[in-house]
């Protein structure tokens, strides 16, 4: 699936003034893609991510997946297909306290049209839960849980419905380097056999490593977007000086 960003802006009032947190952004994610938004603390990344993902609605512009409008569709048509199609990681990780590791991961297979409790539905589930290495976790509850197993049953939570597209927010911090790699590796994995796209916000140097692209944005402006050349009149990112970059 492609996402599209037409022309969008995005303001917020904040008392009698407005901050312009996206200002006239063109941006697209392909099928496939694995790429880094990078930019200073209030640049706008977080509200290119809830924009893209239809958490948020542009003030100006148009999103559309693949051919499709969104902007024009029902709150509760959005809210569907953004449970089909996308899956979130945030920083903050939005359990539900009163269920355990595996309900919480189960939770999005019963939203919407799918209502699934197959064996097949079952099995993913648990193999998801092995692979953020959580296998002695299943039935505990999230305030049984540290910060960095709350971040992993987030991770597994948001990759349940296959998405065609994950949009993740810091997904590592918090986690040991360890099972960063692991998890890294299972990202990885689905960008190759799924064709998942992802799309991080990130100071991670070893995801930072593994993207094709690094997009640069600047006061709700991307400044740098290697994949179309775009720069205003900022260097464009290379591979090898991208790491440096990224953390700024
Ligand atoms: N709900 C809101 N109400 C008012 N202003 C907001 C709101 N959300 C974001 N902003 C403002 O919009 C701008 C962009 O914020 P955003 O969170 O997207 O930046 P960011 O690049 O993700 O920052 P950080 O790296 O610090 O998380 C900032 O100036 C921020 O203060």
């Amino acid at each position: 699936m492609k996402i599209r960003l037409e022309n969008v802006s995005k303001e917020y009032n904040l008392g009698k003034t407005k901050v312009r947190a996206l200002d006239n952004v063109n941006f697209q994610v392909d099928e496939q893609e694995f790429i880094t938004i990078a930019g200073p603390s209030g640049s706008g990344k977080t509200t290119l991510l809830n924009v893209l993902g239809c958490l948020d609605t542009p003030s100006e512009g148009s999103v559309y997946f693949d051919d499709k409008k969104i902007s024009d569709l029902s709150l509760a048509k959005k809210a569907d297909l953004r449970n089909e199609k996308i899956g979130f990681i945030f920083q903050s990780f939005n359990l539900i306290p009163v269920l355990s590791v595996y309900e919480n991961i189960e939770l999005p297979t019963l939203i919407g049209h799918k209502k699934t409790k197959s064996k097949e539905t079952r099995d993913w589930i648990m193999h998801l839960i092995s692979a953020v290495g959580l296998e002695n976790r299943v039935k505990h509850r999230p305030d049984e849980l540290s910060g960095g197993q709350r971040q992993r049953v987030a991770i597994a939570r948001a990759l349940v419905n296959k998405p065609a597209c994950i949009l993740a927010d810091e997904p590592t911090a918090n986690l040991d380097s360890d099972t960063s790699f692991m998890i890294l590796e299972l990202l990885q994995q689905l960008n190759r056999d799924e064709k998942t796209s992802f799309v991080f916000c990130t100071h991670d140097v070893d995801i930072i490593s593994q993207c094709s692209s690094v997009v640069r944005i600047k006061d709700g402006q991307i400044v740098s977007d290697p994949r179309t050349q775009q720069s205003n009149g900022q260097p464009s990112v290379k591979e090898g000086v991208i790491i440096a970059d990224a953390t700024v």
